[in-house]
Order: structure tokens, then C-alpha cells, then sequence
């Protein structure tokens, strides 16, 4: 078990580089699975833990998966297992996108629920009513949901009650090989909807629309294996970004695209931060004094749920009181209580907060209640007072890659350490494969 170290007070200044994002790569890879021939060559793929999980379980399900420099290559054109078991699902909920491309693929998936998390109950009744309208038999019992289709799924048209991003990856996947055509309404419009599309179209799907509220999907016979480059991290360089912003800095995000951003740039100028768009990256200036501000999270292009917890920490050093409404999650103000810790006032109002700003933070040992936050709470340590030790590092792993070294390198004093004797930690105990 290891905790990040951070002493406030440091500016961050030069030029730090984003991933390819978790959110796009994960259904990609389960997307993969679609391929009855030819091996997948995915690349600018983050070693992130949640990755890990990913590729254990498509091997689970029967395939080669290879990963390595960036590169993860996926064999899968033997015969697919159909059952994703508990232990993967339970440390990832993503593990569920694999649902849509085995119903696709083999007519029959079986799937642990996933039941909540720390943000949430996150049901899965919006994937499920698309698969039931293609033909699907849905089954929920012992701890599994399984879906079977007699023969193969066939087109429908299908309204999503909330622009749900799983929901809309998983139909898509199973839509690609149905017989017919499949419309999706009120379906998420993300950037990694986007990415999926694409990978999709490359390995001979036919899917349009996508980035828009509605996809129509013209299914084929066969999918092929293809490469494909993931997207930048649109979170991890937001991340960046405020960290930036908050230590009044001047980083240079590089790889962050300004169109995947918009709501977060133009909260953050309201703020009074200065942002750049430099072509190969967005440039941060972070003003002396910030200027409190509102934010509501939405379905992209609304501002992301995402970014909440970030923002957070950027509206506490912020001047005058500043409101953030959650609509996306039920229950993501968990980093609430910890930001408290570190001498926050913040008052929780149903599914706002409430801060008046600026608050003098003060160093304090925190716990990361999801991957948010474990940046949140890191980030808001650079402006307190004395040292902020973060645990829970677990969660911070599934989205971020060389987090504090990458910090540290724009001039943070950061470091990440063994729990017990705050010796440093390793890269082999940085991330574990699963
Ligand atoms: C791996 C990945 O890409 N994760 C992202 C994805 O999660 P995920 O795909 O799980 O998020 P969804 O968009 O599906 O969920 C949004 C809301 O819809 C609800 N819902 C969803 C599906 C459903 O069938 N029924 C239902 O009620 C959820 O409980 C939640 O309150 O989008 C979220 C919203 O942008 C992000 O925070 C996550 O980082
Ligand atoms: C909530 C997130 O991810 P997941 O849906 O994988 O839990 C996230 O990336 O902030």
C-alpha cells in the first residue's frame, strides 16, 4: 500500500504530455473481440490497472492479448467463451462493455453484475432494454445477467432514457454484426463514442452519426482486425490543466485537444485562466487571483462528471462562493468530506455543494475515494499549507499513468511512498498487473 506525498507551494511550470484515454481504449479493446479474423493492433495505449483488467478479460474469454510499448495486439478469431466472471467485473465495472460484442459475435454473453460503487448505483437496464429490442433474451440470477439470441440479433430502434456512454458502446458493439439496421436515440455524444465509431467503421462496420444524439448502424457479416490509435485523455490533461491553473503556473498540456475540452475552458476562463491553444497542445496560465464560479456536470458537451472533483479543488482557491451541481452520479461527493479535512467549508445540498472561497487549505492525510479524486486531493495539496498525504493510491491507478512523476517534473515536490515506512515506492509496486 503506498500514499502520494505533497508539500504545497510550488508554481508548475513546463510541459507535460497526455495519454490515450482510458474511457476511449477500454471499449475499444473490448471491441476487438468482433474480429473473426486478423489480429487488432491497438495503439497509444496507457499501462493503466484498468487495462490490465480489460485484457485479462477478453484472454479469459479465448483470445491473444499481447501488451507492450504502447501496443496492445488482440487474437481473437477462435472460438469465443461467452462468461466474464465476477472477480474481473468487481474490480472494473467497464468489464460489462464486453457484453454488447459477444452478443454480437456468438448470440450468448454472461455476465457478473456489476452492482454500485463509491459514486453510485450505476445500473445497466439502459445496455440491457437495446440488447432485449435486437432480439435478445435477457436473465438475471445468481449474481449474472445472461443474454442469448436464438440465431442473431437483429436491427431495432432503440431510445435511451439518459445519454448513458456505456449503454451506447454496448448497443453500437452488438449492433455492428446484427442483421438490419439499428437507430439509436438520445445516445451519448463523448469524443470516445467518437473513437469506437471509427475503430469500428476500420474493422468494416458501418456506423454513423456517432458524436451526435442519434447513430444509425447498418449491420455486416463479418468484422475484420485492424489498427487503430486511441485518442488523447481528455480527463488527464482537464487534470493537468488545473493543476496548472490552481498553482497560478504555466504548463503546457501537450496532446490536449481544445474541441474535447470546451466546457472546461470556458469554465475555467470565467475563472480568469488564461488558456492557449498552441496546436500541439493547450498552454495554462493560472491568474493570481480566481474568480469563483457555478458548474453543473451534463453529458458531454456539458461539463463532465469527470472533472467535478478537480474542479473542485480549483473553486475552493477561487474568490466569493462558487456551486457545483452533480446530475450524472447520484452520490460523487464523496471527496467533499475529505477536502473537510484539509480546513474546506463545504456545505452539501442534495445534489449541489456549496463553497465560499478562497479557503486556506492546510496539509492534512486524506483518503482517494475514486480516481478523481485521488487526483483531486493531490492537486489541492500543492496550495495547502505543510504536507497532504493521500491514500487509497488503488484507484488512482486505474486513470493515471507516472501520476506524481509527471507532476513532480513541472516542479511539484511530490513524491509516492510505501504506507508503513514512507520509503519510496517502485515502479513494480506502482502498478500491478492483474
Ligand atoms: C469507462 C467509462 O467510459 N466510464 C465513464 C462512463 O461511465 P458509464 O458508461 O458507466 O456512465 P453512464 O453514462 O452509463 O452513466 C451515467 C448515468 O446514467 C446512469 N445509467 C447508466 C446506464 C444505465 O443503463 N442506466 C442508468 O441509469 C448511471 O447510473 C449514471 O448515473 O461515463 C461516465 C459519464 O460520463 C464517466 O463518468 C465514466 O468515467
Ligand atoms: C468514473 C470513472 O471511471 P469508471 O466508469 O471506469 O468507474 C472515471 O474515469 O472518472
Amino acid at each position: 500500500m503506498e500514499k502520494i506525498i505533497v508539500r504545497g507551494g510550488q508554481r508548475l511550470s513546463g510541459t507535460v504530455q497526455v495519454e490515450g484515454a482510458k474511457n476511449a481504449v477500454l471499449p475499444v479493446i473490448a471491441a476487438t473481440l468482433l474480429a473473426s479474423e486478423g489480429k487488432s493492433i491497438i495503439k497509444n495505449v496507457p499501462p493503466l490497472s484498468d487495462v490490465y483488467t480489460i485484457n485479462e478479460v477478453i484472454r479469459h474469454l479465448n483470445t491473444d492479448v499481447e501488451f507492450a510499448n504502447g501496443e496492445v495486439t488482440v487474437n481473437a478469431s477462435r472460438e469465443l467463451f461467452v462468461e466474464a466472471p465476477f472477480e474481473y467485473v468487481r474490480k472494473m465495472r467497464a468489464s460489462v462493455l464486453v457484453m454488447g460484442s459477444l452478443l454480437g459475435r456468438t448470440g450468448k454473453a454472461r455476465v457478473a453484475l456489476p452492482g454500485g460503487c463509491a459514486i453510485g448505483s450505476r445500473p445497466i437496464d439502459q445496455h440491457l432494454k437495446g440488447f432485449e429490442a435486437m432480439g435478445a433474451k435477457v436473465k438475471v440470477g445468481n449474481g449474472f445477467i445472461e443474454a442469448e439470441v436464438d440465431g442473431r440479433l437483429h436491427g431495432a430502434k432503440v431510445y435511451l432514457d439518459f445519454p448513458s456512454v456505456g449503454a451506447t458502446e454496448n448497443i453500437m458493439m452488438a449492433a455492428v454484426l446484427a442483421e438490419g439496421t439499428t437507430i439509436l436515440e438520445n445516445v451519448a455524444k463523448e469524443p470516445e463514442i467518437v473513437d469506437l465509431a471509427n475503430f469500428l467503421n476500420k474493422m468494416g462496420g458501418n456506423v454513423v452519426g456517432a458524436g451526435t444524439g442519434t447513430i444509425r448502424i447498418e449491420g455486416v457479416d463479418r468484422l475484420y482486425g485492424v489498427e487503430h490509435s486511441i485518442i488523447p485523455d481528455r480527463i488527464e490533461a482537464g487534470t493537468f490543466m488545473v493543476a496548472a491553473a490552481i498553482t497560478k503556473g504555466d504548463v503546457l498540456v501537450k496532446g490536449a485537444i481544445p474541441e474535447h475540452l470546451s466546457s472546461l475552458i470556458a469554465k475555467m476562463e470565467e475563472m480568469g485562466v488564461k488558456i492557449i491553444d498552441e496546436g500541439e497542445g493547450v498552454r495554462v496560465i493560472g491568474p493570481d487571483s480566481l474568480k469563483s464560479v457555478d458548474i453543473k456536470t451534463m453529458p458531454h458537451p456539458g461539463f463532465p462528471t469527470d472533472m467535478q472533483s478537480q474542479m473542485m479543488a480549483l473553486l475552493l482557491a477561487a474568490d466569493g462562493t462558487s456551486v457545483i451541481t452533480e446530475t450524472v452520479f447520484e452520490n460523487r461527493f464523496m471527496h467533499a468530506e475529505e477536502f473537510r479535512r484539509m480546513g474546506a467549508e463545504i456545505k452539501i445540498e442534495g445534489r449541489s455543494v456549496i463553497m465560499d472561497g478562497p479557503t486556506a487549505l492546510q496539509g492534512a492525510e486524506v483518503a482517494a475515494t475514486d480516481l478523481r479524486a485521488a487526483a483531486a486531493l493531490s492537486i489541492a495539496g500543492l496550495v495547502a499549507d505543510g504536507y497532504t498525504r493521500v491514500t487509497e493510491l488503488k484507484h488512482l491507478d486505474r486513470g493515471y499513468v507516472n501520476f506524481h512523476q509527471k507532476l513532480a517534473a513541472l516542479g511539484a515536490d511530490i513524491e509516492r511512498v510505501n504506507e508503513a515506512d514512507e520509503t519510496p515506492a517502485t515502479e513494480e509496486t506502482m502498478i500491478k498487473d492483474a
